[in-house]
């Protein structure tokens, strides 16, 4: 009887530990199969020119079988920039995220979502108004270039702030790790009863976070162009429409403007002056993908351009309203001010505020 029991025993430890080993190698699969597709989209980017590649940072797994260069190349899996490096901590942790909180709940929570506000409207409305580019001011605590901009944040203060002083809509920094920011502070603003259409300025690769700003009461999500390639910005748009939010489609260079404007369905396209990839500063970037045949189609198709980052001035302002944008995105110069409000009369060199 003993015997038989120990041998019953046993057998149950052997399939337990076969079902292990087979939920092992699934799992292992699994892994392969997720890096493989990763490595295949870093494919289809390069092919658009992007540099910035999407493979997760955890490398090939370890049994992976695949040609030899790939385990070579990959071998230190150091991110080449800032930007790299931003997007693949941003993979892990949208995925850390999703599995917290899938898409249908995150759906089921779309019911509860306060209605989005006109981000594009305010912007025309503010340019019009003013004569002046209609004003994104950004709620900025950090950036990884400057370090902390503002002491003893208050991101509702500085919101109501920028309200006060006439911005058109907010810009609501969400990334933790990079630039101190959160989406605990764009749920606060929002619910603080802040008028201004508010931009989610988070760094997107999966449509699931778009659904998740709309949830926190933003208006309005960036794209960045040097992250996503073209097929990732059309369904991205796609779901922006179906969800009421407007799309910043961020471009740097001439390559990734051609490539935006060869997107149907955009209304706003920010030129960021910053190259993300180095940090560099400089509002002739504006200028310079403005003139000619580019401005001309952004002109015909009525899309708005924003100015982004390295705004300082009155002239700085004069400068890229005179190459043809009709909004500016600026977070530095304002945020910094003992009164942001205040910061937004000095930018523009008069007070834009509606009192
Ligand atoms: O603080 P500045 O130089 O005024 O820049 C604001 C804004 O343009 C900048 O924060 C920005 C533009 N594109 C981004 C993408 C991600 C993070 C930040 C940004």
């Amino acid at each position: 009887m003993e015997a038989l029991t120990s041998l019953k025993v046993e057998s149950t430890e052997g399939s337990a530990a076969i079902a292990e080993t087979s939920a092992e190698s699934v799992v292992e699969e699994l892994k392969v199969k997720e890096w493989e597709v990763g490595m295949f989209q870093n494919e289809v980017a390069a092919s658009q020119g992007i540099r910035i590649r999407r493979r997760p940072p955890t490398g090939p797994p370890l049994h992976y079988v695949g040609p030899f260069e790939f385990r070579l190349q990959n071998e230190g899996n150091t991110p080449r920039n800032i930007l790299e490096e931003i997007v693949w901590n941003k993979d892990v942790e949208v995925s850390q995220l999703k599995e917290r909180k899938p898409l249908i709940s995150l759906k089921k929570d779309l019911e509860n979502a306060p209605p989005t506000r006109d981000f594009i409207g305010a912007l025309r409305a503010a340019n019009e108004r003013t004569g002046l580019p209609g004003l994104i001011a950004e709620v900025k605590k950090a950036s990884p270039s400057r370090g902390v901009l503002r002491e003893n944040f208050d991101p509702v203060e500085v919101a109501q702030a920028y309200e006060r002083g006439g911005a058109a809509c907010l810009s609501v920094l969400t990334d933790k790790k990079y630039f101190q920011g959160s989406f605990e502070n764009l749920e606060l603003i929002r619910k603080a009863g802040v008028k201004c259409p508010l931009l989610c300025k988070e760094f997107i690769i999966d449509a699931w976070q778009l659904y998740y700003a709309r949830t926190k009461g933003a208006d309005a999500v960036l794209l960045i162009a040097a992250v996503l390639p073209d097929l990732d910005i059309k369904y991205m748009i796609k779901i922006c429409k179906i969800l009421g939010l407007a799309a910043l489609v961020e471009v740097h260079d001439e390559k990734e403007f051609d490539r935006v404007l060869g997107i149907e369905g955009i209304e706003l396209i920010g030129i960021n002056n910053r190259n993300l990839e180095t940090f560099e500063v400089d509002i002739a970037n504006t200028k310079k993908l403005l003139e000619g045949e580019r401005g001309k189609i952004v002109r015909e198709r009525n899309i708005i351009m924003v100015g982004e980052s390295g705004l300082f001035t009155p002239n700085d302002i004069a400068y890229v309203q005179e190459a043809g944008v009709k909004a500016v995105l600026v977070g530095e110069s304002i945020v910094k001010q003992n009164d942001p409000g205040k910061g937004i009369t000095n930018l523009f060199g008069k007070d834009i505020s509606l009192s």
